[in-house]
């Protein structure tokens, strides 16, 4: 039968496929109240909704802002009889804000392909029957170049991509999400104090994380980007209370990969070579990289670099300033980079942790064994059994460097949170930030 024999229907806004797991002819609801087919896999064709032979030509629907399906993705897409007993599962849908900027330039085709190759390596991690939804969050004022980044998904013709919705409003986008990655935040703009970015940002955290809270899939599992993200995931976390505290990270894995590449470079071996990387605290310049107990292989990193004075201040320092230099160099942040670590942190929850080995995330510290301040976010040692959760990794050694830079690192975050209580729920802010620490990145 020819391609033109069929005419594509397209979904209406706020599709909400909840399952995908038979692929027969199971109808779902949509919150606009239309009844639709879910897309399905077909290789080339879309659903037949007009009698054979009636030529129709697809016109994109005109996109509002309210978390629409875009163009090629509001087809509904039908079976061909041969897949209709096929197992698949369930549509993962995923929430990026911030997606028309430079991070999500890189993150949203990387995810792509990290499916793709996964599959075609092994078919861990999400499986070759994963079908994806993609959710995009921008800014007013970054509506159209979400268009573009919307058009350039179509043209990547991705297999397990199935749905892209593009808006401004986070109760829209974050629709049943079981991931939320959330880089949108401010810049921060000349002559700005620390405490005007906490406040700023926090104000579009506190907003998300009460989004997250209505909408999202209960398990959601969120991933801070947005500086300064630690602090950021504290308010999403606190205005989000009817979700897992534990199921909020920000993002220090960067620093991690940093952190290890630094390493692997004094000691004159590829980075695959450095494991149990841990770094504590938050991401700004007072983040301490742990190589009191990473491993270069599989030794303690003294026992391979000898060099102390090496480890405790050129190696310390170029890890929390590593941002700044690649700005001075580059003439923009590390876009690409940080893409990839959000799928290195992504990954680290879905597949099991290697045995004897961590990785780093920024997580809420209730229960931390290591003495830390609760009622914090900060970047410890974690395991995953690959469940998407992680539990504290017990048996790492603190000495007196480690302890001091720690306790530095938590009384900056105190003080942030302190700055942000209005956003928190926890009464007047009063702001007595330590300093004004730089974030990695900043000049
Ligand atoms: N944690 C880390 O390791 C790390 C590393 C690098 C950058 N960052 C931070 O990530 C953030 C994004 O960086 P980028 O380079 O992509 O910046 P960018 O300026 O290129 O993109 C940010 C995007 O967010 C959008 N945005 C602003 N407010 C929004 C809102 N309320 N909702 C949705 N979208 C909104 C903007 O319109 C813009 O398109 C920054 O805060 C940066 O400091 C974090």
């Amino acid at each position: 039968m020819a391609v033109t024999d069929f005419t594509p229907t397209y979904k209406q806004p706020h599709f909400l496929p909840s399952q995908l797991s038979s692929l027969s002819t199971r109808l779902y609801t949509t919150r606009s109240r239309a009844l639709r087919p879910f897309p399905r896999r077909n290789n080339a064709r879309v659903c037949c909704s007009v009698a054979p032979n009636q030529v129709q030509v697809p016109v994109a629907p005109s996109v509002g802002k309210k978390g629409e399906c875009y163009g090629v993705f509001c087809l509904t897409y039908d079976l061909k009889a041969a897949e209709e007993t096929k197992s698949w599962k369930s549509l993962i849908n995923i929430a990026v804000s911030g997606a028309a900027g430079m991070i999500s330039n890189h993150l949203l085709f990387k995810i792509q392909q990290w499916l793709s190759s996964s599959q075609l390596a092994s078919g861990e991690v999400f499986g070759p029957d994963q079908p994806i939804a993609l959710k995009l969050l921008g800014s007013e004022r970054s509506f159209q170049a979400l268009e573009g980044v919307a058009m350039e998904l179509e043209d990547s013709l991705y297999p397990l991509l199935r749905e892209v919705s593009i808006g401004i409003d986070p109760y829209d986008l974050f629709q049943d999400a079981e991931w939320a990655l959330l880089i949108g935040a401010k810049p921060r703009g000349p002559g700005m104090e620390r405490a005007g970015l906490l406040d700023i940002n926090g104000q579009i955290f506190a907003e998300q994380g009460k989004a997250l809270n209505a909408v999202a899939s209960r398990n959601v599992k969120v991933i801070v980007v947005g500086n300064p993200c630690n602090t950021n995931a504290l308010i999403c976390m606190k205005n989000a209370p009817n979700i897992p505290a534990k199921n909020f990270h920000a993002l220090t894995r960067l620093d991690e990969n940093r952190a290890k590449c630094q390493l692997a470079l004094k000691a004159g071996v590829f980075y695959d070579k450095v494991s149990n990387m841990t770094i504590w605290g938050n991401h700004s310049t007072t983040q301490v990289p742990d190589f009191l107990n990473a491993r270069i292989m599989g030794l303690p990193v003294k026992d391979v670099i000898k060099d102390s004075k090496w480890l405790e201040k050129d190696f310390t320092e170029d890890v929390q300033k590593r941002g700044g230099v690649l700005i001075k160099k580059w003439g923009r942040s590390s876009g690409a980079s940080t893409a990839v670590s959000i799928v290195d942190a992504i990954r680290s929850l879905v597949t099991p942790t290697r045995e004897g080995d961590w990785f780093s995330t920024g997580v809420y510290t209730n229960g931390n064994p290591y003495g830390i301040a609760e009622d914090i976010v900060f970047s410890m040692p974690c395991r995953s059994k690959g469940d998407g959760d992680y539990e504290l990794v017990k048996d790492v050694l603190i000495d007196d460097f480690l302890h001091e830079r720690i306790k530095k690192s938590e009384a900056e975050l105190l003080a942030e949170k302190r700055c942000v209580a209005h956003l928190t729920g926890e009464g007047n802010a009063y702001c007595d930030l330590p300093g004004d620490t730089m974030l990695p990145g900043e000049q």
